[in-house]
């Protein structure tokens, strides 16, 4: 089954005979333009066009995989009204502006029909190109780590380190997926501390969590790593972390719920002293959104399928003290699962 035959499945279900999407990366995702924060997509029973401007003519020729009009509204709506009148049509109720649902109300005789997470849901299992491109971004990011690695030590800023890793990501062709997060000493305590001026210290751990982006999809990892000699407090933090991480990893397999891998590694850390310092989710699913689901969080009911993607990333965060962060890119495979990120991880 196609992407867009599983979607029209979920429509159905959803009690609409067409969608309007909004989302960049679900524009992205059925279509395949790259630009999807100028385009919307018309899914209807029996087809899906795209919509974008004239700036993006020759790239929408080029990468999307469904018929284009090139329009700016109200010429927008006022083609797709055809497609939808009388129709019940979907919208992206946590992605469409009032205004944007204010337009469509006003050129379209349609029922506009709220809906949620009708074409996330189809995201969740990655196709094998997108895996690939997956793969890719995180084999980019692990060589990068490894080159990057040894400039982390006493006297050098954040931001310098944080700047490594961009270049490296750029120069080997891949986009810097979100802002870097150098978090040293005591910033490790911000679970997104992104790079700062902070020079880093002796004895400090410092937190480096960063991606790549290839064809639009993202890697994901953390390392944290040792300058000097870091007390024996935060070395303890640091491997019951580690413990966490480990055994959720292990975790990892078709029919697991999220929900108990979140769970697991919490019980870990609360066994150690640390359940008030897991200030976060176990972790989340990666793709064309840095997050998207399946969501590893308390109480989740997801389950792992074969072919999802996702991150396993327990923290400790201490004010005033430092933090502890490790994750792993994780596939789901038919038997268990193949860790994606292999950047070694330090032993204390
Ligand atoms: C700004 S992208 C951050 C990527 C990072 N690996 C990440 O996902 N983090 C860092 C610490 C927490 C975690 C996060 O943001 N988790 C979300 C899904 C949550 O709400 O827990």
């Amino acid at each position: 089954m196609t992407q867009l035959d599983q979607l029209r499945a979920a429509m159905k279900a959803a009690g609409v005979d067409a969608l309007w999407v909004s989302n960049p990366a679900n524009v992205r995702a059925l279509s395949g333009f790259s630009s999807g924060q100028d385009g919307k997509v018309l899914v209807t029973g029996d087809g899906a066009t795209l919509y974008t401007d004239a700036r993006y003519t020759v790239q929408a020729q080029e990468e999307s995989q469904v018929p284009q009009v090139i329009a700016r509204p109200p010429e927008t709506y006022q083609d797709a009204a055809q497609k939808v009148k009388g129709a019940r049509v979907g919208f992206e109720a946590e992605h469409l502006t009032v205004a944007g649902l204010e337009a469509l109300r006003e050129h379209w005789d349609a029922a506009l029909v709220p809906t949620r997470g009708l074409v996330e849901g189809v995201r969740l299992v990655k196709s094998p190109q997108e895996v690939q491109a997956i793969r890719e971004a995180q084999a980019v990011a692990d060589r990068v780590f490894g080159e990057v690695r040894p400039m982390i030590r006493a006297g050098v800023r954040e931001l310098d380190v944080a700047l490594a890793l961009e270049m490296g990501l750029r120069r080997a062709g891949a986009e810097v997926g979100f802002d870097v997060i150098v978090a040293s000493g005591p910033r490790g305590a911000m679970p997104h501390g992104v790079a700062s001026e902070r020079v880093i210290e002796d004895g400090d751990l410092v937190t480096i969590d960063f991606g790549a982006r290839v064809n639009g999809y993202h890697s994901d990892m953390t390392r944290t790593v040792a300058v000097g000699t870091p007390s024996e407090d935060l070395r303890r933090v640091y491997n019951a972390v580690l413990e966490a991480e480990e055994a959720a990893v292990a975790a990892v397999r078709p029919g697991a719920r999220t929900g108990d891998l979140d769970a697991l590694a919490r019980g870990i850390l609360e066994r150690h002293g640390l359940a008030e310092a897991f200030a976060h989710s176990l972790g989340h699913g990666v793709g064309l959104n840095i997050h998207e689901g399946p969501s590893l969080r308390k109480g989740s009911e997801d389950v792992l399928e074969p072919g999802m993607v996702v991150t396993v990333e327990p923290g400790a965060y201490l004010p005033g003290v430092g933090g502890v962060r490790l994750e792993d890119l994780v596939l789901v495979t038919e038997d268990g699962h193949e860790v994606l990120s292999r950047a070694p991880k330090e032993r204390l």
